[in-house]
């Protein structure tokens, strides 16, 4: 029965392989087509390199060739990989199959390879083996899955910036994933080799890489299964023609493109995403002690965080950030206010090191901005969220809180391959971790819920819990409360005022002004790039000159009141209270001075719904 199927089932698995070798860089979101490069030159070198069979056996020989081939794959990756991280998209793939077409042609005019001709190679690999090498590679990408280093390539495959901000660096992830997809295509390289007993150059060729490349698409880049699933598919296809009886050729290559549009069109994730993720919440992060809690040492209490001096930074002829000065010392709760383009975002963006300054010098927690790459900004304890939401939209809410706590984490993945305890310790705490974020910002009972199926108030929530998931020293919010209603804003206002309490330094953008200035120690005030005025909420709500940057002139007030009375209020806010009649009465509007209502600019219509 076995035997009758043996080649089917051989190829099966060494599809299987290959295609393993793109799901390798799939799930890091890079389309690479050099993997027929990396198995072909490892099926050559190995099948040339590794001794005969009659002097050593011929199994020895195989796992020496395996040896060889994964090693020659692997360094081929580094050596391609190196000067291409950089390209993103269509041309990592152009650049990646230039090269698998280069070592094409290659090797086709070279004696050793036999050319055209090709190399004789022994048959030593059995169905039996090559399911052996599959259920490794696939136990490889399974324990992967789950641990730290995983979920850091889903990260980058997701939103690569937000990966960034999170601490994760992108370019040795990814350069990681693409070492690892060398290997296993040099796996593939020389099983194929001991398999067909003749290889030659054509056998590595366009086809084959689309053949893989459509082989794991198909099957899904965001489960393990998918390329075992796609290759079972795949390969089973020309069977069951021959078993009905319809033999044409064009069935197979017309059934994986039509299969490939209908997988890019309705079924993104591949066959894989028919299978549901599990996401399972710990039952007692709550109950866990406080101790566990993931620790940084923050700065104390009125030393300085941030340290602008002269800060700056020019689009062309556009100045967006003019002449900073400010100093944040640990435990403010600072609100950065002004009006649509003042220059606000692209001042957070300075400080948590996305955007390079122009003019000046700064320092955020030791680190100097402009010099130090994003993810050491946010490994110094610079944690933040974005104006348009940028979650890790394929994950669940908890799996995108835990890959907030990739820098307080420990990496898990080899300790996971060899099933060590301390592995499960490390992400059961990862994952307690996460827990309580969620539960902090109210979240906890949608941990399972795709980021992207969140109505838009609980996704800006879950970017805040996402954020504190990393015990950050300075927490960044860019317009938190954009989009939420009245109930929603109070409450992330009384969110951030708790965070405050705890010792957390915050810096926030935020165009609802009345929740700014019930929420902040201190408030800055942008207009035109420079700062206009900074100072405690009072002063503000009474400064001629923020009146006058929101309105035109402080004497023309065509709100009828002004932000020191608490008058001045939002024209929206009326129809959102209304909205909400039984919600309680805002307890933390009376604290301070000014505080009654929201106090949007002119044009702050609603903005950034993406
Ligand atoms: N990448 C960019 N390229 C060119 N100009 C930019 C870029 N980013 C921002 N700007 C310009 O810089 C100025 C400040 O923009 P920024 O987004 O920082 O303002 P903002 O205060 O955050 O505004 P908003 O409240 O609307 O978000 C604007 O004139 C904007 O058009």
């Amino acid at each position: 029965m076995l035997g009758q199927y043996a080649t089917t089932l051989t190829f099966i698995a060494l599809g299987a392989i290959f295609a393993y070798s793109f799901y390798a860089v799939l799930i890091a979101g890079q389309l690479s087509l050099g993997q027929a490069g990396f198995a072909s030159l490892a099926a050559f070198s190995g099948a040339y390199l590794a001794p005969s069979g009659a002097d050593v056996g011929d199994v020895p020989a195989l796992l020496i060739a395996v040896a060889i081939g994964m090693s020659v794959g692997a360094l081929a990756a580094v050596v391609l990989g190196l000067p291409t991280m950089h390209l993103r998209g269509v041309f990592l793939a152009i650049a990646t199959l230039g090269f698998a077409e280069a070592v094409r042609v290659v090797l086709l005019n070279q004696e050793w390879t036999g050319g055209a001709q090709g190399l004789g190679v022994p048959r030593v690999l059995t169905v039996g083996m090559a399911w052996l090498a599959l259920g490794l590679v696939a136990y490889w990408f399974w324990r992967m899955g789950r641990s730290r280093y995983g979920r850091a390539l889903e990260a980058i495959r997701e939103d690569e910036l937000a990966a960034r901000a999170m601490g994760i660096d992108v370019g040795r992830h990814r350069l990681a994933a693409f070492v690892t997809a060398g290997a296993v295509a040099g796996l593939y390289g020389v099983l194929y080799a001991y398999y067909v007993r003749l290889i030659a150059p054509d056998d590595f060729d366009f086809t084959a890489a689309v053949e893989g490349l459509v082989t794991a698409v198909v099957g899904g880049s965001t489960m393990f299964l998918g390329p075992v699933l796609g290759s079972g598919f795949l390969t089973a296809v020309p069977e069951i023609q021959r078993a009905v009886g319809v033999e044409a050729g064009w069935i197979r290559p017309f059934l994986a493109g039509l299969l490939l549009l209908v997988v890019i069109l309705f079924l993104p994730g591949g066959l894989a995403s028919l299978i549901r993720r599990r996401t399972r919440m710990p039952a007692d992060a709550a109950a866990e002690a406080a101790g566990e809690r993931a620790g940084r040492s923050h700065p104390p209490a009125g030393d300085t965080v941030v340290a602008l001096a002269g800060l700056g930074k020019e689009y062309g002829g556009v100045h967006a950030v003019r002449g900073v000065d400010l100093e944040i010392r640990a435990g403010e709760v600072v609100g950065l206010i002004g009006p649509n383009g003042a220059g606000k975002t692209t001042l957070v963006n300075m400080i948590s090191g996305l955007v390079p300054p122009s003019s000046g010098s700064a320092t955020v927690l030791g680190a100097e901005i402009g010099r130090t790459p994003v993810h050491r900004i946010a490994a110094a304890g610079v944690s933040r969220t974005f104006q348009h939401s940028k979650l890790f939209n394929r994950l669940s809410a908890l799996e995108n809180v835990l890959v907030g706590a990739h820098l307080v984490s420990r990496p898990t993945f080899l300790r996971r391959l060899l099933w060590l305890p301390s592995a499960r310790r490390d992400e059961s705490a990862a994952l307690r971790q996460a827990a309580r974020c969620l539960e902090r910002v109210g979240l906890a009972e949608l941990a399972a819920s795709r980021a992207e199926a969140l109505s838009y108030g609980d996704q800006r929530r879950l970017e805040i819990a996402r954020a504190l998931a990393s015990d950050p020293s300075l927490l960044i919010l860019d317009e938190p409360a954009a989009g939420m209603n009245h109930v929603e804003a109070r409450r992330l206002s009384e969110l951030i005022t708790s965070l405050a309490q705890d010792g957390l330094t915050i810096l926030f953008i935020e165009h609802n002004v009345g929740m700014v200035l019930r929420t902040c120690t201190r408030v800055v005030v942008l207009n035109f790039g420079e700062v206009i005025a900074s100072g405690a909420p009072a002063e503000i709500a009474s400064d001629p000159a923020v009146v006058e940057a929101y309105l035109g002139s402080a004497d023309e007030d065509p709100a009828g009141g002004s932000i020191a009375e608490g008058t001045l209020d939002d024209p929206t806010s009326a129809e959102r209270a209304d909205a909400t009649p039984d919600a309680p009465p805002d307890p933390v509007v009376d604290v301070r001075p000014g505080a009654a209502g929201d106090l949007a600019p002119p044009d702050s219509t609603p903005r950034d719904a993406t």
